[in-house]
């Protein structure tokens, strides 16, 4: 797969997914916005890849939407082309898709890394909500996920300020799993990516959609649906193996059917 604003490199059953607008702290441009959406589309339909890590630079996951871009869209042009409505797509991979986020994540770089399974960062991880000193609010979900990531007061700092936070408070905050030291960013997502795709794949795979869930349903509807679904997996080769493989002290040999 050749991209002009992303890098993609398969390893093993990972696929590791780099944005690559340097010059611009990998602003999401359109581009990259169709990029993403065609690379993601190949690895659904790819059993090869099993889980995928998406990253940016040193310095910028991603400096939010392409403000040079946007800069002169008029509303009637937004409102009828549906603008930005293209990174709904994402959320709807099925896949493990983790966030390996150093430097700033900022407007759509935050929206984007929330849009994942769950963000592991550097200690130089800065994310935050800045559209509002564009005099604009975010557009790609930062209003409803960062609710529901960290809470409404903290998300209201950050959409009605405008601030940053550090990866220390996004850490407490509940918006980033862990926290890694700058050198070990890629090793960390790409060993957690590695260690899921080894695991059994509907298992995998029903756990992100109940999990996901939660954000949909009522909890009792969460809970039955949750139900449903680990009774399903007693219908999988790979139940057995899983628990086969408990009892006789050894580790499993997953055949994700
Ligand atoms: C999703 C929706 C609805 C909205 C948005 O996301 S709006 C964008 C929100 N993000 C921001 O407001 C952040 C904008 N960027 C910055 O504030 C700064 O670039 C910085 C604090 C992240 C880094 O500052 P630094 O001084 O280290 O670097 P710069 O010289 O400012 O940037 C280098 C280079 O990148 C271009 N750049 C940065 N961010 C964007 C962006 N979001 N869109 C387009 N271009 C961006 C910046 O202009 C500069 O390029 P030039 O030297 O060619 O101007």
């Amino acid at each position: 797969m050749t991209f002009e604003t992303l890098i993609v490199e398969i390893r093993g059953a990972v696929a590791l997914v780099t944005l690559n607008r340097p010059q611009a702290l990998n602003a999401l441009n359109s581009v990259v916005m169709r990029e993403l959406s065609e690379a993601f589309k190949t690895f659904d339909t790819d059993p090869a890849v099993r889980a995928v890590v998406l990253t940016g630079s040193e310095k910028a996951f991603a400096a939010g939407a392409d403000i040079k871009e946007m800069q002169h869209v008029e509303f009637a042009e937004a409102y009828s082309s549906d603008f930005l409505a293209g990174w709904a797509e994402l959320p709807n991979f099925r896949k493990p898709l983790i966030a390996a986020v150093s430097g700033f994540a900022l407007g759509g770089g935050c929206e984007l890394a929330m849009m994942c399974d769950f963000i592991i960062a550097s200690k130089t991880a800065r994310f935050g909500q800045p559209e509002i000193t564009l005099g604009i609010i975010p557009g790609m979900g930062g209003t409803q996920r960062l609710v529901r990531a960290i809470g409404k007061a903290k998300a209201m700092d950050l959409c009605l300020t405008g601030r940053m936070m550090d990866a220390e408070e996004a850490e407490r905050s509940g918006l980033v799993a862990r926290v890694v030291e700058p050198g070990k960013l890629i090793d960390e997502a790409l060993a957690a990516a590695e260690r899921i795709a080894g695991l059994s794949g509907p298992s995998v795979l029903m756990a992100k959609e109940a999990v996901n869930r939660a954000f949909e349903l009522t909890l009792a509807e969460g809970l039955r649906f949750e139900r449903r679904l680990f009774q399903a997996l007693f219908a999988t080769e790979d139940q057995k193996e899983g628990m086969a493989a408990f009892v006789e002290k050894r580790p499993p040999a997953f055949k994700n059917r």
